[in-house]
């Protein structure tokens, strides 16, 4: 609902860019192709003489030192593994990628002679190793000329310059495939002297996540086994089964999908157990994995092996199928658990493809991606997902240290505690015990009036927004009394929250935040109040005591409850637009307000280039974001 008053505010067209889409993604590089292809084989290079040093320029000297630093063992060692396992050739777009090549394979090989022997190196990896390295694929654009040419082209893995390419064309382009990763990114980028940037993803050996017992009565769940940055990659998971329906679909079918809220969820879900039925049962791998899931809130089941969950093959091929005896037909009584799995743990999620500026189509899947749906839910998750394509991509939305949980949102957190405990019981059976929930069963008395007038307020403010979105498309003169009386209203309510907040003594700053993000709406109601405001924010503080502005709580508010969300980085990018507008763009104040959006679109969607996360920032400014995941809810 929020989100929407959002919209209606910034009077935004709704015909959208949403672009969303991260990139970072798995190993490798992506060579676009200008140049022609140098084919190598991989194990030819290990013979080249190395050059000298002196020769080389500063980029790879730079690569040189970083492959020569002592606490880089893990990663050289599992690129080596990974180049001499390879037996087949690897592309390479121009002279330049093959003397890089060169170089690192005959450093990972020194290194190896020199530090560490493979026996020691198996025996010091931790259990899970992910076989991932430095490995070279083909851009879309090379794999399009030549499906042209009429050649077999298998599956390709996603590359870094692909992906870059698909979240720079706002989604006119197919999203590329993504490989599996269960792991933590190590991101290189390697400027060599030609045209383009080589991005190399190299990645450590360690896999950064395990599944455990999590207590409090919530089963299993992730749990990280290292520490990682804001930002960092942690899982990339293809769906075993997932079902799509694009918005022509629905109108036909008169059901009421919206992204977020998934009225209509159960068409989609009885889809799913449809397709799980008659493909993905006939895999004894996928009968395995299904196994492992629970079907009903409070189930106590075991522990699997992480191990269980990697998948060699790449994105969107069919799962391996087993030959087909009599006996795997879909077994008539496991109909029921099948159901009770899908609503449990599959995740719905929105989409928005373009084939230009005017032409969209917004489609919603319902999919189950193993991996993630052992995350739990939290008011104030700790891990951001983003869907490209099929893949989702678990990004840590915080700093984490070594035994913090994964958590995710199952539903709309930016909500008052009685709304999110309705949400928590009706669809999953739990009693969500965060602190954040704790606190606000603590304020509950405090709290009680305000929380009854919100959603009342809310939801008249929410359809005034919408008429007025209406009138200004038929160009009624109505549109332009932008502050009717409902929003007014609501806005109010900020007040009210913080005289609350004013007189309960003893919160910390974030159980502040805590709270207004709870009736985020309140602090985003006020459209013309959204510029005054960020005036107000960027104003030198002489003063002592300047109270925030309404926007800028709000964006605090977000950020401390969930920093990567698609509505973090819409507040934080409808803050720079504004801003820009009214100091122009070469302002102090601006390149704050960007740097403030950086942060939070790399806690959504991973390191990317900055110019690829200032489009994705512009297009959630712009609109809604193109892509946004939730857990599927009962209908
Ligand atoms: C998608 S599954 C998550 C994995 C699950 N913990 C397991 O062991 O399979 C969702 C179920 O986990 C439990 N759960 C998730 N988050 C919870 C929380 N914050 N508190 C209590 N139970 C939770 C609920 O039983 C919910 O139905």
């Amino acid at each position: 609902m929020s989100k929407r008053i959002l919209d209606g505010l910034q009077k935004q067209n709704r015909s959208t860019q949403n672009v969303l889409r991260p990139k970072k993604v798995a190993r490798c590089q992506q060579l676009s192709t200008k140049s022609s292809h140098v084919v190598i084989p991989v194990k030819a290079a290990k013979v080249t003489p190395k050059p000298s040093r002196d020769t080389l320029d500063h980029p790879q000297k730079s690569a040189i030192k970083f492959l020569n630093n002592e606490n880089c063992w893990r990663r050289k060692a599992t690129c080596n593994g990974l180049l001499s396992q390879s037996p087949e050739k690897i592309a390479i777009p121009n002279p330049h990628i093959e003397q890089f090549q060169q170089l690192f394979m005959q450093h990972c090989g020194k290194s190896r002679d020199k530090d560490q022997t493979p026996g020691n190196i198996e025996k010091d990896m931790p259990e899970a190793v992910e076989p991932l390295g430095l490995q070279m694929y083909r851009s879309n654009r090379e794999t399009k000329s030549e499906k042209d040419r009429g050649l077999e082209v298998g599956p390709q893995p996603i590359t870094a310059s692909s992906l870059e390419e698909y979240c720079l064309s706002g989604g006119r382009m197919l999203p590329p495939l993504v490989e599996d990763f269960i792991g933590q990114f190590q991101l290189h980028a390697l400027n060599f002297p030609c045209p383009e940037t080589v991005l190399t993803w190299l990645t450590t050996a360690k896999s950064s996540v395990k599944i455990n017992r999590v207590g409090d009565g919530r089963g299993r769940g992730l749990v990280l086994s290292s520490n990682v940055a804001a930002g960092d990659v942690l899982l990339i998971c293809n769906p075993i089964a997932i079902a799509s329906k694009v918005e022509t679909e629905i109108v036909e079918s008169n059901l009421t999908l919206e992204a977020g809220s998934y009225t209509g969820s159960h068409v989609l879900a009885g889809q799913l157990v449809e397709i799980l039925t008659q493909e993905a049962w006939r895999s004894s791998h996928i009968r395995a994995m299904l196994a492992t899931l629970c079907s009903r809130g409070g189930e106590e089941l075991p522990v699997p092996p992480i191990s269980l969950f990697r998948q060699e093959k790449i994105a969107n091929q069919t799962p391996p199928r087993d030959p087909v005896p009599a006996t795997t037909a879909f077994p008539q009584n496991e109909i029921a658990r099948l159901c009770g799995i899908v609503q449990c743990n599959a995740f719905g999620h929105t989409q928005v493809t373009r084939k230009n500026a005017r032409d969209i189509t917004r489609s919603w899947s319902c999919g189950l991606w193993m991996l993630p749906s052992f995350m739990n839910h939290s008011c104030t998750p700790s891990v951001a997902t983003v869907v490209i394509g099929n893949a989702m991509i678990i990004v840590a939305a915080r700093d984490l240290k070594c035994g913090d949980e994964l958590t995710v949102a199952y539903f709309d957190i930016f909500r008052p505690l009685q709304e999110r405990r309705a949400s928590m019981l009706h669809s999953w059976n739990f009693m969500c015990s965060c602190p954040r929930c704790a606190l606000e069963a603590r304020m509950e008395d405090a709290l009680r009036l305000v929380a009854r007038a919100y959603s009342l307020r809310e939801t008249e403010a929410a359809i005034t927004v919408q008429v007025q979105h209406i009138a200004k498309q038929q160009q009624s003169q109505w549109h332009k009394y932008s502050s009717p009386y409902s929003v007014i209203d609501l806005a109010q309510l900020a007040e009210y929250i913080e005289n609350v907040l004013f007189q309960e003594r003893g919160l910390t700053r974030d159980e502040r935040n805590w709270i207004r993000a709870s009736f985020l709406s309140a602090y985003l109601a006020d459209g013309r109040r959204l510029i005054v405001d960020v005036r107000g924010m960027d104003e030198p503080r002489r003063r002592k005591h300047v109270r925030k502005t309404h926007i800028q709580m709000a964006l605090a508010a977000a950020k401390s409850v969930t920093p990567g969300h698609p509505q973090t980085l819409q507040i934080a990018a409808v803050v720079l637009k504004r801003t820009i507008q009214a100091f122009g763009k070469h302002s102090l104040f601006v390149d704050k307000a960007r740097k403030r959006a950086l942060a939070i679109c790399l806690r959504l969607f991973g390191p990317h280039r900055e110019h690829v996360l200032e489009k994705i920032i512009h297009a959630a400014a712009s609109d809604v974001l193109s892509s946004s995941v939730v857990f599927l809810s009962r209908p």
